[in-house]
């Protein structure tokens, strides 16, 4: 069927909304003009406007029905205003309707009507499509639209003036407004508070999307003086909740309105990243469980409201039709850690003591963290210190890939869990893509070695001062030398088109995640410890001894790599982006290749410093 006979299939369905209320014909009328197959009616040259239609001409006059039974008419041509008359005569609409279908649309409405009716038409599943027509056509449905837009168009204001001025104007009239809602099997959407002076009980809160929000009838602030003719002032808030929650069906509310800000819905645009993990159910603050949204450490949610300092509402950003629900604000979140922290110290009756930073790993190329003696790490320009020590919410971005400067992938996880097995193999599967980073020594060069090509070979003065104009993202000292990884060598690499693979202790992550550098920062976890045995043992995986000497595994060293992954995880998961459990080694190649292709077509949340 071609697009131009839209609006006729459109007009075949439109009918049914508002006509001859009071015409006892009016459902046959109705059925015979819906049931059409618009397929069946032939189109001539309509330009896809209602206004087109020039003629409207029944071609069943003689009874005639179509192969399916239903009985077909033709519509060609006609403008609205010319076919109203005729579709009046049709269904037998008396004068004083028509003058108010006249008056009543306007070309919006019947576009609007029009679309929905195409939507139900176009729809796959006819039955239900013919179910909801059906229903639509009911006299009584129709009696209550038709009453619902008498009421809706006329101005009251008026008629409240010319009574207030008949009256002397200087009468106070109390406004009430009274809304019904219908509940079904969700919340109201709304959380209640009373007024401490008045004792009266307030709207503290609109959940957005919730039905309280969706019928647009209630404001913040609105006082609720009934609900389903309970009177509510003087009782106690916890009382009206429950009562509330337990209400279905039709909710009729008599409202006070909040003329002062009830209008003001402000919708913010905010998405952020959870740095923690949240159970309303477990959260002996929140105002109400049921109005809560959980989410797990890395959720990115939309922040719907921040009206309310310390409640935020928000619903998760995946999934089309989440539910909004209360969250923590920043402040409160934060204010939480901060005394449960000083609660831990006091039950504990001592301070904790600010530690230096403790050792940790520094490239393939030297032997393992646990004989790295020194390492200290470059604090400034990181993104962790926006968010203070207290991980709460990280405000987000989508970033778009840019192919002339692609993000590093940096590889978190536990010493041995094989994250340099896999950076060599990446870069062996596409030498040209990927590219490793070579670190800074102020060791002497041996002879085999080439500037360069292990390290860039410089005295330990170079070092130093390099250290103290904090040109490294990651350094330290073994054995009497230095080593660091400088954060101009991984931008050459970004510059240069390919994407470095970093290999960094998880401690240098909040130094390495800044708005230059950019990083996807994936997690390698280790599998738990008898898939760990299972694969090491089949590849015979070699772990290095301090002196530099290769053996297998023993049972220690892998219960050892397990135990330290799960620490890596708890502690620094709220920076991950992605997070790969390395079992068998080819799959978690095949992974980190299509994490990469990904991460180069797609576009990925990252902090909003960075956009
Ligand atoms: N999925 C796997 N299955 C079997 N063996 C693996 C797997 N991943 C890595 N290995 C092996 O485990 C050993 C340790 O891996 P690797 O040296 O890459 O660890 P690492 O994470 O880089 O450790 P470090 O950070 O201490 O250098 C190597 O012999 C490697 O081949």
């Amino acid at each position: 069927m071609s697009k131009m006979c839209q609006p006729i299939r459109a007009l075949g369905g439109h009918i049914c909304l508002p006509f001859g209320i009071k015409n006892t014909n009016l459902v046959e009328d109705i059925e015979f003009l819906l049931p059409v197959r618009f397929g069946e009616i032939p189109c001539s040259g309509c330009r896809g406007d209602v206004k087109n239609i020039k003629s409207l001409r029944r071609t069943d006059d003689d009874g005639r029905r179509t192969d399916d039974g239903r009985r077909a008419m033709t519509i060609t041509h006609l403008s609205f205003a010319q076919l109203l008359p005729e579709l009046s005569a049709r269904l037998n609409i008396s004068d004083a309707d028509e003058v108010y279908i006249r008056r009543f649309f306007r070309k919006k409405d019947i576009q609007l009507i029009m679309k929905v009716f195409c939507d139900i038409r176009r729809s796959d599943t006819s039955s239900v499509a013919d179910k909801l027509i059906q229903l639509l056509s009911r006299p009584h449905f129709q009696a209550l639209l038709y009453a619902h837009d008498k009421v809706a168009t006329h101005d009251y204001d008026e008629h409240i003036k010319a009574a207030n001025q008949e009256n002397g104007g200087d009468m106070v009239e109390e406004k009430i407004r009274i809304v019904q809602l219908i509940k079904r099997n969700e919340p109201l959407g709304v959380t209640i508070q009373r007024k401490d002076h008045t004792g009266t009980i307030e709207i503290a809160r609109i959940l957005h999307g919730g039905a309280a929000y969706r019928s647009g009838l209630v404001n913040v602030g609105d006082e609720i003086h009934e609900v389903n003719g309970i009177h509510f002032v003087g009782r106690d808030p916890n009382e009206i909740a429950q009562l509330l929650a337990r209400l279905s069906g039709p909710v009729t509310m008599k409202l006070r309105p909040n003329i002062a800000d009830g209008i003001n819905r402000r919708i913010s645009n905010v998405r952020v990243r959870c740095l923690f993990d949240y159970n309303p159910f477990e959260d002996p603050l929140t105002p109400c469980p049921h109005a809560g949204l959980s989410f797990r450490k890395g959720d990115i949610l939309h922040i719907v409201s921040q009206d309310d300092p310390l409640w935020w509402q928000a619903h998760q950003e995946r999934g089309v039709n989440s539910k909004s629900g209360l969250i923590p604000s920043r402040m409160l979140q934060e204010r939480r850690e901060i005394l449960v922290k000083s609660n831990k110290e006091d039950g504990s009756g001592k301070r904790r003591r600010s530690r230096s930073l403790s050792p940790c790993r520094l490239s393939p190329r030297i032997p393992r963290s646990r004989r790295v003696r020194k390492m200290m790490y470059q604090a400034a320009n990181n993104s962790e210190y926006e968010h203070g020590d207290i991980p709460t919410y990280e405000e987000v971005e989508l970033l778009s890939p840019n192919i002339n400067a692609p993000r590093p992938i940096v590889l978190i996880g536990a010493p041995n869990v094989g994250r340099n097995e896999l950076k060599r193999r990446l870069i062996a599967w596409n030498p040209r893509h990927f590219v490793d980073i070579v670190p800074y020594t102020s060791r002497p060069k041996r002879p085999e070695e080439e500037e360069g090509r292990e390290y860039h070979f410089v005295t330990r003065r170079e070092m130093e001062s390099g250290i103290l104009a904090r040109r490294f993202v990651e350094h330290g000292e073994f054995k009497g030398n230095l080593y660091g990884t400088r954060a101009d060598s991984i931008q050459s690499a970004i510059n240069s088109g390919r994407v470095c693979i970093l290999t960094p202790s998880a401690k240098a992550l909040p130094y390495l995640r800044t708005s230059d550098i950019k990083p996807y920062i994936i997690f390698i976890c280790a599998p738990p410890l008898a898939k760990m045995k299972e694969t090491r043992r089949k590849y015979d995986a070699m772990v290095t001894s301090d002196k530099g000497e290769t053996f297998l595994f023993t049972d220690e060293e892998l219960s050892a790599v397990v135990a330290k992954s799960s620490k890596i995880e708890a502690q620094y998961s709220h920076l991950f982006d992605k997070m790969i459990i390395n079992d068998d080694l080819q799959w978690t190649l095949k992974e980190l290749i299509n994490i990469t292709k990904t991460l180069e077509t797609e576009p990925f949340w990252v902090p909003v410093t960075w956009t």
